[in-house]
């Protein structure tokens, strides 16, 4: 018999991705993702903007208190995010693939090597 293979402490992103993706499909009553959902990119910006707002004042909170509300409010603002990718159709393995794909390329290399006339500057 074979033994389960080792979990992973990014399971739960995976595990919440697919209630976000299912959510999409169906927009059940009685869901708080049905209710961003179906308020689209303006409704889930919002969130996502007001979410990242109470991480950063978070961020320099002190002691184990302080600790704990950051990873609380960075909780928040990670499931806001993916419901907008859910809302997009797109997974998280899809950005992780992204992250892997810069793996290794400094920011300040990448930018360099921007063509002349991307305005992405920031
Ligand atoms: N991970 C989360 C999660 N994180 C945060 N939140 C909700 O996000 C909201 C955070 O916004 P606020 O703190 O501003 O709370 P609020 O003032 O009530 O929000 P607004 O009414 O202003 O929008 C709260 O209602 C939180 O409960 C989440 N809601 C759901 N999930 C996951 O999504 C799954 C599906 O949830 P439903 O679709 O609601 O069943 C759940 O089982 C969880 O796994």
């Amino acid at each position: 018999m074979s033994s389960p293979p080792n979990p992973h402490p990014l399971d739960p992103l995976v595990r919440l991705m697919e209630t976000l993706a299912e959510r999409s499909q169906t927009r059940p009553a009685g869901s708080y993702t049905t209710k961003l959902l179906d308020g689209g990119p303006a409704k889930i910006g919002g969130k996502i903007r007001e979410e990242a707002d109470e991480m950063i004042e978070a961020a320099d909170e002190a002691g184990d208190e302080g600790r704990a509300h950051f990873v609380y409010e960075a909780g928040d603002l990670i499931y806001h995010a993916m419901v907008l990718m859910a809302w997009r159709g797109v997974d998280v393995g899809e950005v992780a693939a992204e992250l892997a794909r810069r793996e290794g390329t400094s920011g300040l290399v990448e930018k360099a090597n921007r063509p002349a006339n991307n305005h992405e500057t920031t």
